[in-house]
């Protein structure tokens, strides 16, 4: 990193504190945009009313550092009213939602109808929270989205006697029971803000403009299309907007995030000020991730300031069933090379490493928590979920430990995973891992004669009318060989999938692409165009020093091509490397 460089992305952070609104701020991975939001705010006088800031994220994480920052700064007054911190939902709701409903019911917001269990019931029961409310910003017009369905519940739904029309028929009723009881989701909430301002604007508009003088977003590009339309609506009634954001990891399109519409409202924005400055990750991978965003925009400026750059780690793969993935020719397990490769090159600890994947399925586990005995594993569960500690994906798994145990002893003739069983027996994945969550917590602590603990509770769960348990088919003979999880002993990496890894950093990251022509795709692809590219995108961000990408044999020339096209150093870990590495550690 040059002088120049560091001063050049100085000034541009300081160009984007003190521009004035309207302005539009796109900014690359790294770049600080909490630190440019957070530090406008700073810079101007605690306003009272007509002067006060709305700042708005798209996390309450993100809301909680804003409110922190201010406090540490010793501006608390900036964190309070009428200044406005917070998210994009409780911003709605708070500002064009709430004063305008009927006031003949107690309203409440609740984040997704998940948080209340509500369920649609015909001859299968899916719970209201699995059907994709899609939306028509032009018209505001909603409907139910049968593409968009996950595959086991599309494959449960049309299992069931019940035409496709007369489940829709069924969700809007459920639906409409809820807004009936006062309660309103925040899909439905957006629907609302925009409705109100669209059919009472002068209403709406009054109290926004009396109370404040600009409207900051974070991660812009998080923004659906209704939250775009309303927030257009907003600025051409004159509301004054910073939007900070990154177009190129813009991952949300399930949930009806669209570039086009970014780009049109962003064009609104004449004040532009863009941050290329890198302030996380190593010019290496600045390269790398340049391949993966559209246009052929030049890497971004590393100001990191690591004193190496690493090259990038290409790992040949051979992806297992059962989320293991084993270096091609040695067979070693891809996870502990990895994280060995980062404590000898650059003495990276694995507890500082991030394994990521796109999907849940393809998500590895450490070998550590594998090859173990069910009930040992469902010890380890039990353990993981009692101490508090572990991450989302780590208790997902614990869950799932706990519900294949449950559905070994109920279905003693079916084999297969939680989905494929699920499928078989039209059970939702969901009520299976909640099941499994409330079968760990009403067990016992794990001891050597465990097993008797655990068969009795297995025995007296309540079951699906479908199971057909058989005498002891199912349960345990002996307990657990040990008790202890070596979660608790291990340092592990942090291993989750990408959209849950999303504004956080490590400084190694290994990325695992199982995918079948992800090479291909990689070259020939337009990111602008294909949110998968956009995935991977915002995980080789995430690295500061060190990526790692484990690929198929079949992958691994198209990438080394691609790499080296964009000159990107790489390492390509031989199988004697990954054998001498293990059996080194074997010593
Ligand atoms: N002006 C600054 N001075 C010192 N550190 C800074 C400054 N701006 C940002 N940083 C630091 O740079 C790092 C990257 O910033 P941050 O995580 O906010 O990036 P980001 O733009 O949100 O990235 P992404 O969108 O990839 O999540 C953080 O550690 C942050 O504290």
């Amino acid at each position: 990193m040059s002088p120049e460089d560091k001063e050049g992305a100085e000034a541009q952070q300081r160009s984007a504190v003190s521009a004035l609104a309207p302005l539009y701020v796109p900014a690359c991975p790294g770049s600080g945009k909490t630190h440019v939001i957070v530090a406008r705010h700073l810079a101007q006088p605690a306003g009272h009313f007509r002067q006060a800031r709305a700042l708005i994220s798209f996390t309450r994480t993100a809301r909680n550092q804003i409110g922190e920052r201010c406090r540490a700064e010793g501006r608390a007054e900036l964190a309070a009213f009428p200044n406005f911190i917070g998210t994009m939902d409780s911003f709605l709701w708070e500002f064009l939602v709430r004063p305008y409903l009927s006031a003949d019911r107690q309203w409440q917001l609740v984040d997704t109808w998940t948080a209340i269990g509500v369920e649609v019931k015909l001859d299968r029961t899916v719970a209201l929270a699995e059907f994709p409310f899609v939306v028509d910003p032009d018209d505001v017009r909603e409907h139910v989205s049968q593409k968009r369905l996950s595959e086991n519940n599309r494959g449960l739904i049309s299992s069931s006697k019940y035409p496709w029309k007369t489940w829709v028929g069924a969700v809007w009723k459920e639906r409409d029971r809820l807004v009936d009881q006062g309660y309103l989701s925040c899909h439905e909430s957006r629907l609302y803000a925009l409705r109100h301002l669209t059919t009472r604007a002068s209403e709406v508009l009054g109290p926004l403009r009396s109370r404040f003088s600009e409207v900051m977003v974070d991660e812009v590009q998080d923004c659906s299309v209704v939250e775009l339309a309303i927030l257009g609506l907003l600025h051409d009634a004159g509301l004054k907007f910073t939007l900070v954001g990154d177009p190129d990891q813009m991952i949300y399109e399930w949930r009806d995030a669209d570039r086009q519409r970014l780009d049109e409202f962003t064009a609104k924005f004449d004040n532009k000020i863009e941050l290329t400055g890198n302030r996380r990750s190593t010019p290496t991978i600045c390269a790398l991730a340049a391949t993966l965003r559209s246009g052929s925009r030049s890497p971004d400026i590393s100001v990191a300031g690591h004193d190496d750059d690493l090259p990038v780690l290409l790992i040949p793969a051979v992806f297992k069933k059962k989320a293991v993935a084993e270096c091609v020719g040695s067979g070693s397990d891809v996870l502990e090379v990895f994280c060995e490769q980062a404590t000898t090159r650059a003495d990276i600890l694995p507890e500082n490493c991030l394994i990521t994947a796109r999907n849940r399925e393809t998500l590895p586990i450490m070998p550590s928590q594998r090859g173990a005995n069910r009930i040992t594993r469902l010890a380890r569960a039990w353990e993981l979920v009692n101490s508090g500690r572990g991450s989302a994906a780590d208790i997902e798994q614990a869950c799932r430990a706990a519900a294949s145990t449950l559905l070994g002893y109920w279905y003693p003739d079916v084999s297969g995973s939680v989905e494929a069983i699920g499928r078989k027996q039209h059970l939702q994945v969901r009520d299976l891992l909640r099941q499994g969550y409330a079968f760990l917590a009403a067990l016992t602590q794990p001891h050597a004669h465990w097993n008797n603990d655990v068969n009795t509770l297995i025995k007296s769960w309540s079951r699906p009318a479908s199971a057909v348990p058989r005498a002891t088919k199912g349960l345990f003979r002996g307990g657990p060989t040990s008790v202890v999880s070596t979660a608790a002993v291990d340092p592990r990496p942090r291993i989750d999938i990408v959209h849950q890894i999303k504004g956080d950093a490590a400084d190694a990251v290994l990325l695992l692409l199982p995918d079948a022509g992800v090479g291909a795709r990689w070259r020939d692809g337009d990111p602008a165009h294909d949110e998968e590219l956009r995935i991977l995108y915002v995980a080789v961000t995430r690295a500061r020093r060190l990526l790692g990408l484990a690929v198929s044999e079949e992958e691994l020339d198209v990438i080394r091509t691609l790499l080296t096209a964009a000159r990107v150093p790489y390492h390509v870990i031989g199988p004697a490397e990954s054998l001498m590495l293990s059996s080194g550690r074997n010593e």
